[in-house]
């Protein structure tokens, strides 16, 4: 009896012995995979990260110190916090270098390292390249090894679908040769009516604004009414006689687009209460989504059906004519795709930027109303009784000066970024595959050993002789981007903003407002943070 309980005790023990064991394997086998599975997901591109930077080192290109898992990020988070405490006035309007406050950390690191240096953010590596030489080089490459930073580009998946904002290589490059033809500036001077007739309202509405607030003057707040008005002017440009349903479909773009912006504060606002708000403004998203999807695809339908009665030639069509054109390799899906991702793309790309850049010429105009005065004697000496038309607005030359000068103390598009595909020559450098390229463009624009020790004041009188005669390297004026990928829409952009002020001048005089608070904000583009406010006369 005794020996039998004592053969069932160890029994017992064995076994109890044999559970723990296996417990403890299996415990040792899920931390061995875990860590496997963190050292592919981080470890991997750490090392990958590590050998970048040693390559470029090797080439003398030198960088704050990372630290072994995040890199640089710490540091870069310090610096942005202790700049924004320091931000606490408003800046003052006269000191137009808002670089240190808006891009602290690449500021900072430009004065210590010069205007090449590495960075990393753990997994990534990045290389600043504000250098003007190199600059030019970058902007002399033509390559499909430059291509948009997938990382930055994947969040406006739903925004830009794959469209030429998002691509590259051999996609981007068939986006490009069928788009481009567009935006030719045979093509944009024949858009100058639609340009012209979309500014009525705008300039209408101002003018009853003066009437109501008592006949002399008001004070207006410009870049919703510019919004619209570009927006407006995309719409029937893109869709032409469909118009309306372009307009339908901008609408929605721009809800999508706000419902999605809102998304990530939720996001950043780290709260997990708030999980449920991030499921509604997804299906919200979702619904847009399809139904900004239905309706351009209902109006490519109607198109293919008059296709034969109409001889229109809007960019929709041409979009249309190049994905069903047997050269482009599409199938029926893909050139579905094709159409709907770049109308939206030309309506994200287009819109915004061209509004904020003419906010901004407004703002500069406003503080100098000597240009206004210049601008206004040059349109009353070349347009008959004052008024610019088509053919007249092509024969001026000042706005274009306040356009450029504006363009490059205020350029919308703070940096060019790519990602480097395949290992790429610039210059003395070789720069390995992997690499992130930043240029921060104010910079590049307020770069004294470039544009001279007036680099900070406004004066548009230096572009009277072209962009060459300005400043010292030419290629580093980069308000639209640079090299392959340099913004498609830049005479379009030009020649709105042209007609636009032109317009205004015309018709308003026109200074800041003292509710005016200067604040330029980043926000994927360089915005004023409460707007551009404008006390005007009518003239
Ligand atoms: C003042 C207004 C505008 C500014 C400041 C601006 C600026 C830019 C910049 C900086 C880029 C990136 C270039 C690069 O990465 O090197 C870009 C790309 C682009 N922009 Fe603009 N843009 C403006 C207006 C427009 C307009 C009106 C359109 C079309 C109607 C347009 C269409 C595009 C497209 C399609 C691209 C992508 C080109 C590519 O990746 O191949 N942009 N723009």
């Amino acid at each position: 009896m005794h020996t039998n309980q004592k053969c069932a005790k160890t029994a017992r023990l064995t076994s109890e012995r044999t559970e723990m064991e296996l417990v403890r394997i299996l415990f040792t086998a899920a931390a061995v995979l875990t860590g496997c599975f963190f050292f592919r997901l981080y470890g991997l591109a750490w090392i990958n990260s590590a050998r970048l930077a040693r390559k470029l080192r090797k080439q003398g290109v030198r960088g704050p110190p990372p630290s072994l898992w995040s890199g640089n990020t710490s540091e870069m988070h310090r610096i942005q916090a202790e700049a924004k405490k320091r931000q606490q006035q408003p800046a003052t309007i006269l000191a137009h270098d808002y670089t240190s406050t808006l891009f602290p950390y690449f500021e900072q690191w430009r004065r210590r390292y010069g205007s090449l240096y590495m960075y990393s953010t753990g997994s990534r590596h990045h290389l600043y390249i504000n250098d003007p030489e190199l600059v030019k080089e970058m902007n002399l490459l033509v390559t499909l090894s430059l291509g948009k930073p997938t990382y930055v580009t994947r969040t406006l998946t739903s925004m830009l679908g794959n469209g030429i904002l998002r691509s590259n290589g051999q996609l981007w490059a068939l986006h490009r040769k069928i788009i481009a033809p567009e935006f030719y500036m045979d093509k944009v001077k024949g858009m100058m009516e639609i340009m012209l007739q979309s500014t009525q309202p705008l300039l209408q509405k101002w003018a009853d604004t003066v009437d109501a607030q008592g006949g002399l003057m008001a004070d207006i707040m410009v870049d919703e009414d510019l919004r619209s008005l570009t927006g407006d002017v995309i719409a029937r440009a893109c869709f032409g006689s469909s118009y309306q349903k372009g307009r339908e479909i901008f609408s929605k773009l721009r809800s999508l687009q706000k419902v999605l912006s809102s998304q990530q504060g939720i996001l950043f606002s780290g709260v997990p209460s708030f999980r449920f708000l991030m499921k509604k403004k997804q299906k919200e998203a979702m619904r847009l989504e399809s139904e900004i999807e239905g309706l351009i695809w209902e109006t490519v339908k109607e198109r293919r059906e008059k296709w034969s009665e109409t001889n229109e030639k809007d960019l929709l069509q041409s979009i249309l004519e190049g994905a069903m054109n047997d050269d482009s390799h599409l199938n029926a899906d893909a050139s579905k795709k094709f159409i709907v991702d770049n109308c939206k793309n030309i309506y994200f790309a287009g819109h915004e930027s061209t509004a904020v850049a003419a906010s901004w010429c407004l703002m500069l105009l406003a503080l100098h109303p000597e240009w206004q005065d210049r601008v206004r004697k040059e349109l009353s000496e070349v347009c008959v009784n004052g008024t610019p038309d088509s053919n007249s607005l092509l024969q001026t030359k000042e706005v274009t000066l306040v356009i450029q000068e504006a363009m490059r103390l205020y350029p919308p598009g703070a940096f060019v970024s790519r990602e480097v595909l395949e290992e790429t020559q610039i210059g003395h450098i070789v720069v390995p595959k992997g690499v992130y390229l930043w240029t921060l463009i104010p910079t590049l624009h307020r770069d004294v050993d470039i544009w001279g020790p007036d680099a900070n004041e406004f004066k548009p009188e230096r572009f009277a002789n072209g962009v060459s005669k300005a400043c010292k390297v030419p290629q580093a004026y980069v308000p639209f981007g640079l090299g392959p990928r340099l913004c498609l829409g830049r005479n379009f952009a030009m020649v709105q903003m042209k007609v636009l002020l032109s317009l205004i001048i015309s018709k308003f005089r026109f200074s800041l407002s003292p509710a005016y608070q200067h604040s330029p904000a980043y926000r994927m583009i360089v915005e004023p943070e409460h707007g551009v406010q404008i006390v005007i006369h009518k003239i």
